[in-house]
Order: structure tokens, then sequence, then C-alpha cells
């Protein structure tokens, strides 16, 4: 056995991709991305190179792709848009996604700012308010591994801060990889123990 300090670290997720496309079209591959626990990737890349669709391949979201994926343990992700159940409380948006009890799901509210607001449908909520309560849902899911597709997209600087605080946060308090695709550099230098960059067309990361 190797001694700790040399062993590998547990991987969080393994993919190897021989291709992904959409119908005719390859779209990404060959192609490989591994995470460690914890770590943290970020991934940049022009518009349409295929951001999304490598982390909807991961979230099982995507469909037309050959390869292998390793993913042991539990995963939630965090859209552009939040995404939420329109007619359903703050705190059954939480129960309902997640499966989670109500005690895990008034204790993310507290974490991103939301104790008051756990009977409030989304509606009632403010942008930011709307941002933060997507991001307790993917708290609430206790993931070892999240994704998040450009999460501060289109949010005034105060409030972009504000959400990579909270996940800073959330990932002292209970480890977590991340994979994070982002246009913005300074999201990545924050956030990020490693950066990496698709381009072509089929896109490989580099
Ligand atoms: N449902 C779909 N049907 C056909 N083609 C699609 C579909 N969704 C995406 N594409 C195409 O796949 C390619 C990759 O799209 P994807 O959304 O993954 O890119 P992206 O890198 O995330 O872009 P952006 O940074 O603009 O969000 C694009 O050329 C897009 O036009």
């Amino acid at each position: 056995m190797l001694p700790a300090a040399e062993a590998p670290a547990a991987e969080a997720l393994a993919l190897r991709l021989a291709r992904a496309g959409h119908g005719m079209v390859q779209v990404l591959g060959p192609l490989d991305l591994r995470l460690a626990a914890g770590e943290t990737v970020a991934i940049c890349g022009p518009s349409g190179v295929g951001k999304t669709t490598l982390l909807r391949i991961l979230a099982g979201l995507h469909r037309d792709w050959q390869g292998r994926l390793t993913l042991p343990g539990r995963l939630a992700m965090v859209f552009q848009e939040p995404v939420l159940l329109p007619w359903r409380n703050a705190q059954d948006n939480l129960t309902l996604a997640t499966g989670c009890d109500v005690g895990v799901a008034r204790a993310a509210l507290v974490r991103v700012g939301l104790a008051d607001k756990a009977r409030a449908l989304p509606g009632a909520l403010s942008l930011g308010q709307q941002r933060r309560l997507a991001l307790a849902r993917a708290f609430a899911a206790q993931p070892d591994v999240l994704l998040m597709d450009e999460p501060f997209v289109s949010l005034d600087p105060a409030l972009t801060d504000e959400m990579m605080a909270l996940l800073e946060a959330e990932r002292a308090r209970r480890p977590m990889a991340t994979i994070l695709v982002t246009h913005a550099p300074a999201e990545a230098a924050r956030l990020a123990d490693r950066l990496l960059r698709l381009e072509g067309s089929p896109a490989r990361l580099v």
C-alpha cells in the first residue's frame, strides 16, 4: 500500500468519451475528463462548442454519446436559469426535487439566507433569491459532484460575489467535486483548482 501522502486521491468522476452529438452532428470527442474528490475544475470555451452538452452527459440528461462514465457518488446540477417549480413553495422545491427531508431542506435554506422564505412561491422571490434557492436545492442533494452551467451569468457583480461566497462556504462545510462552466476568468481563478478549455469541432479538452 502507498503511504498516505502518495496515495491517489479518490476519484469523484471519470469520463472517457468517444463521441457525442446531436443526431448526425458530432459535437464532442474523443476526450477524457477525470475529477478527484473535492476538486474544482473550471471549463471554458467558445459559445456553441459543447460545454452544456458535456455537463448534460454527466448529469444523464443527454443520451446521444458513446464511451464510459464512472460516477460513484451523488450528483447535483445548477443550470444557467434557476428552473424552479412555480406552484411549489421554496421548501417543496428542495424536498420534491432532491427527495431530502424537511430538516435538510430548512438547513439548506438557512445557509443561503432564505430561512424566512420557506413558504414563498418562486414567483414571489427576487431574481437573486431564486438563484440562491437553486443553489440551496443543489446543496440539499448533498452531492459528491456538483455541476454548474454558467451559474452566475447575467448577475450583477455583488450578487455574483455573494453566490460564489455561498459556494465556498458550502465546500468548506462539506467537500464536493465541482465542474464550473464559465466564460469569466475571474470566477475560474477564484473557485477552480484547474482550468480546462473545450476547443475544436468536434471539441476536445485542452
Ligand atoms: N437539442 C439540440 N439539437 C441539435 N443541436 C443542438 C442541440 N443542443 C445543442 N446543439 C448544438 O450543439 C452544439 C453545442 O451546444 P452547447 O449548448 O453544448 O454549447 P455551449 O458550449 O454550452 O454553448 P454556450 O456557451 O453558448 O452555452 C451547438 O452547436 C448547438 O447548436
